[in-house]
């Protein structure tokens, strides 16, 4: 098993104005769920485009099982499950056949997509809307529907940007259970979120992300989390402002 499912070493990127992402280091070990925690416009969905080669670096590396992501077979890239953009799902094909494309997407036999969508459909509970065109979806169904293209092709590296949005209280527990599932089969897993109880609940790891840097780490098991993450905010702020 390789050390990482993915590294990045000095990545940066800036956008026009100065925002944007400007040098972050971060790993993440197979079987490891890794939470990253940062306010609005910290850079999150940056780092989660860049790593996933949506977005090219000004600076920096890339490296998905040891391979510089410009390089990646694309048998490799299929291993690779993401809800980073909008959910995939073609408004007017039916929940089954948005996942069996998505499933031939990621490179899965069309004798075996079937099987892999159903599969799916039962694990992210659909089965009521499988045959329902995406169009006609409510948004958490549509973020289902997101989800379940994202995972079930059984990827070695996850990365989900706040997938907990418009999800009711169910769905978060589906969710939560094939991620912890996947993860338990060596998947590394990365994933934001704003709701620091559910990212205690699940995360091995919880980096803080604040003003495109990773400014520290949070023990999942602290008893104030929202505490202890509004203190390393505002400690970094503070520090940008003096300095
Ligand atoms: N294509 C772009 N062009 C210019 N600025 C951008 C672009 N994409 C993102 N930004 C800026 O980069 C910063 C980081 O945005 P990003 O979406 O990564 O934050 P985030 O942590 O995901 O925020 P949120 O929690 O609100 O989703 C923001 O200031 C944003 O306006």
């Amino acid at each position: 098993m390789p050390e990482s499912r993915v590294e990045l070493h000095g990545v940066r990127r800036e956008f026009r104005g100065g925002a944007g992402v400007h040098g972050v280091d971060l790993a993440i070990a197979p079987g490891e769920i890794h939470a990253l925690v940062g306010l609005n416009g910290a850079g999150k969905t940056t780092l989660m485009r860049l790593m996933l080669g949506m977005l090219r670096p000004d600076a920096g590396e890339v490296r998905i099982d040891g391979v510089r992501i410009d390089d990646l077979a694309p048998a490799a890239w299929a291993k690779v499950g993401q809800l980073v953009e909008s959910a995939l799902a073609y408004g007017e094909l039916d929940v089954r056949d948005n996942l069996r494309l998505a499933a031939r997407l990621h490179g899965v036999a069309r004798a075996e997509a079937s099987a892999m969508a159903d599969a799916s459909i039962e694990e992210l509970d659909l089965v009521r809307y499988a045959r329902v065109r995406a169009r006609r979806l409510s948004l958490g169904n549509r973020q289902r529907v997101g989800l379940a293209a994202g995972l079930q092709h059984d990827p070695t590296l996850i990365v989900l940007d706040e997938p907990t949005n418009a999800l009711d209280p169910a769905g978060v527990i589906v969710l939560r259970e094939a991620v912890v599932r996947r993860a338990r089969a060596g998947a590394g897993v990365l994933v934001s979120s704003h709701h620091l109880d559910e990212v205690a609940r699940v995360a091995d790891r919880i980096s803080v992300m604040n003003d495109g840097r990773l400014i520290g780490t949070l023990d999942p098991g602290t008893i104030d989390l929202e505490r202890a993450f509004f203190s390393l905010v505002r400690t970094d702020d503070e520090a940008r402002n003096a300095a």
